[in-house]
């Protein structure tokens, strides 16, 4: 494992036995009149991966901020790795990691040189950064491209060297702002393999995403966010065991016969959500819903089975899509 840390237990690594790795209280943040994060709670446990999962605007990034120290709570408290982030946000720093939601490498200098001016900043020996560094090129598969610029580097190469370097200070916490936003699905799950090792060697990761399926590949646990309050909180499936029915139907019926097909679905499913000129039915039965749409003679275009998912729990709490 990366830093040859992965064997020690969590608490044991930490130097303290809290299990509590952050935790907020009546957190806020307004700008200006408008308030991004309303009074929020949340505690992450030590070597959990916990998401933070909502549409643009939720606020995911301004809490995200507060953790690192970019932007000052306009209330509540917020301490992470049991310090205040008022009082102690240096030594934060020196504890925790930071990937960002923007790119920000100096695309100027090689891969392996961006790793070690980071490693500068850490009150750490030359020597144990360059052995350090070495290592995370490894992890991130990114050894071959050490001695290239970073502008020749492609998308999901930059993100792993971002990832690379949050963990020059072998962090004890990651936070990472949308890990994987703008890569193609393969540089995705090799994003996430990642993130999974990390994770499994006992850090502890906190990432925001708008992504369903990446919350639900990655977290142990999670909150929906929406409009700066957290609506939701849980462990993936148990949030879509608790909040919609397992079964869906996406029906996309002849235009002219949406809502005769609405009104059949409203007394046959448990519940139905409309989108455009989709209708989402939720069950426990699909077969015998799809029979009683068959009875009904109502032409359909196209139809749908799938598992619910989390943006189906989105959906039902707000009316609206994760992704517009
Ligand atoms: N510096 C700022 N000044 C004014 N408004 C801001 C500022 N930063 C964020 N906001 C607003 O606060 C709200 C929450 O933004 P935030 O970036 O935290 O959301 P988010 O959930 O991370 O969304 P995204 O996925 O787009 O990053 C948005 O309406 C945004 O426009």
């Amino acid at each position: 494992m990366v830093h040859g840390r992965g064997a020690n237990p969590p608490a044991a690594r930490a130097g303290t036995l809290t299990p509590v790795s952050l935790k907020a209280r009546g957190l806020r943040k307004a700008y200006g009149e408008f308030e991004a994060v309303k009074g929020i709670d949340f505690e992450v446990y030590r070597g959990e991966c916990f998401g933070f999962l909502g549409p643009n605007g939720a606020g995911k990034t301004t809490t995200m901020k507060m953790i690192y120290g970019v932007v000052i709570p306009g209330g509540g408290e917020l301490s992470v790795v049991g310090r205040d982030v008022r009082r102690d946000i240096r030594e934060i720093k020196r504890r925790i990691g930071v990937v960002p939601q923007e790119n920000n490498l100096d695309e100027e200098l090689t891969v392996r040189e961006n790793l070690l001016v980071y490693g500068r900043y850490f009150d750490l020996p030359r020597k144990l950064i360059r052995r350090r560094v070495e290592e995370l090129l490894e992890f991130v598969q990114l050894s071959e491209k050490s001695g290239e610029r970073v502008e020749h580097l492609s998308g999901g190469m930059k993100r792993r060297l971002l990832i690379a370097r949050a963990l020059v200070n072998a962090p004890e916490l990651v936070v990472l702002d949308e890990p994987t936003t703008g890569l193609d699905p393969q540089a995705r799950h090799l994003v996430w393999e990642k993130l999974r090792q990390l994770r499994n060697g006992g850090t502890t990761l906190i990432l925001t995403t708008h992504y369903m399926d990446e919350a639900a590949q990655l977290c142990d646990r999670l909150v929906i966010m929406d409009n700066g309050n957290i609506i939701r909180e849980g462990a993936p499936q148990r949030l879509i065991e608790e909040n919609t029915s397992p079964e869906v139907l996406e029906f996309r019926p002849r235009p002219d016969r949406l809502e005769d097909l609405q009104r059949l679905l409203e007394t046959e499913a448990e519940h139905v959500e409309r989108s455009a000129d989709l209708l989402l039915a939720y069950t426990h039965d699909s077969d015998a819903l799809m029979q009683a749409v068959r009875r009904s003679g109502i032409e359909i275009e196209n139809t749908l089975y799938r598992r619910a998912s989390l943006e189906d729990v989105f959906l039902r709490l707000t009316g609206r899509r994760l992704i517009e």
